[in-house]
């Protein structure tokens, strides 16, 4: 497929997921780098983003609950370029009702070139890195050009 480049701006958009076994872990990792996520678009989850804000005063613009629908809201801003790191504890250990929507969150930032963090020290990677605080290039499908070859 066609890719073309695109630009992050300085604010990020971060999106903040996590499941019941892990929302403490994601709570301590979010304490620990308030001062890096402050600055940016922070999105979660119902829950977790409601947990995130009591638990840190982070602003987190809340989606519905996960096994509603929310891991399919972030997977929809991720294709409307609202997304620029993903950053998704997922519990390795326990299969969820919403196991289909948590595959298809994963598989649409993987099509969209997100970077996706699904632990602490994939997520220390990301936020320490110069990318997360200067703007980045990112390689995206280009989809103009996808749908001119799909019309013919
Ligand atoms: O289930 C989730 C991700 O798959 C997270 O949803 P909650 O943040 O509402 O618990």
């Amino acid at each position: 497929m066609q890719q073309k480049t695109i630009h992050t701006a300085a604010t990020k958009q971060v999106a903040l997921v996590a499941h019941d076994n892990k929302k403490q872990e994601l709570v301590a990792w979010c304490q620990k780098h308030k001062a890096d996520l402050a600055p940016h678009t922070l999105y979660g989850t119902g829950t977790t983003g409601a947990i995130i804000e009591r638990e840190t005063g982070l602003t987190i613009n809340k989606l519905i609950s996960g096994p509603l629908g929310g891991d399919q809201q972030i997977g929809s801003l991720i294709t409307e370029g609202k997304v620029d790191f993903l950053i998704f504890f997922w519990d390795p250990f326990q299969p969820m009702p919403h196991d289909p929507d948590v595959k298809a969150l994963l598989r649409i930032a993987a099509v969209w070139n997100i970077p996706v963090a699904c632990n602490r020290s994939s997520a220390d990677v990301m936020v320490g890195s110069t990318l997360f605080r200067g703007s980045f290039e990112r390689q995206v499908p280009d989809y103009d050009s996808y749908l001119k070859e799909r019309l013919g």
